[in-house]
């Protein structure tokens, strides 16, 4: 299995510290993944790539948010690279939403021999408002359509004085979904085209709305 750093992190830099945080981490999470499965098993070959640099994007558009919440963490992405890259600033924090029990597990492992600045929550993400009444950015990859992710996110975006911006991971086939989800709400939207694959992005959303017909 290649574990070894991709030459330059794809031009993104990150201190010798998160280097060695994110190092730490990708050990973990292999040998952890021979028991559980934290990803598609046939990109584990290409971890560094596929899900670590692909995750560093979403804090690389986005360093200031201080209260993060990351909907269904599954094995960590983004919401765990996203709390290493924070723990080199004093005060974020990262919400890792992860209702699968054993994989909540990982990330506890995860951030505490990392060090990352976050905690987790093995519930549900309809049941997380709750528990997290605000937040400032909310990212999920691979998680479920877009429609379904704003409706996630509703409760954190749809106040009028909300400045949450939320960030998803979306593959080559994201704009069926936004018009799907125009159709039901109206938002400011930012399409980041992704350093990691061709034709994927980044939708960067803010100002959500529902549509009234
Ligand atoms: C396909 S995985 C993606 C994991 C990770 N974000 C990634 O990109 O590798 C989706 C994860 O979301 C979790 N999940 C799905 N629906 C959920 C819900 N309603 N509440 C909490 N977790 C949920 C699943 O347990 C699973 O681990």
């Amino acid at each position: 299995m290649n574990t070894s750093l991709p030459a330059g992190l794809n031009g993104l830099r990150v201190s010798r510290e998160t280097l060695d945080k994110l190092e730490h981490f990708a050990a973990l999470f292999q040998k952890w993944a021979k028991s559980i499965n934290l990803v598609a098993p046939s990109t584990l070959d290409d971890l560094w790539q596929r899900h670590i640099v692909d995750s560093l994007q979403i804090f690389r558009l986005s360093p200031a948010p201080k209260t993060w919440v990351d909907l269904g963490s599954g094995g960590g992405f983004p919401g765990v690279i996203t709390a290493i890259c924070l723990s080199e600033f004093s005060d974020g924090w990262v919400h890792l939403i992860e209702s699968n029990n054993k994989k909540a597990a990982f990330l506890r492992v995860a951030l505490n021999e990392t060090g990352a600045r976050g905690s987790v929550h093995p519930i549900r993400i309809e049941t997380a408002p709750a528990v997290i009444p605000r937040c400032d950015a909310i990212s999920a990859r691979a998680l479920a359509d877009l429609s379904q992710l704003l409706k996630f996110c509703a409760p954190w975006m749809l106040d009028a004085d909300s400045k949450t911006v939320a960030f998803f991971h979306k593959g080559r086939d994201y704009q069926p979904e936004i018009d799907k989800a125009v159709s039901r709400f109206q938002f400011d939207l930012v399409k980041h085209a992704s350093i990691v694959e061709p034709d994927s992005v980044v939708l960067e959303i803010a100002n959500l709305s529902r549509r009234t017909k």
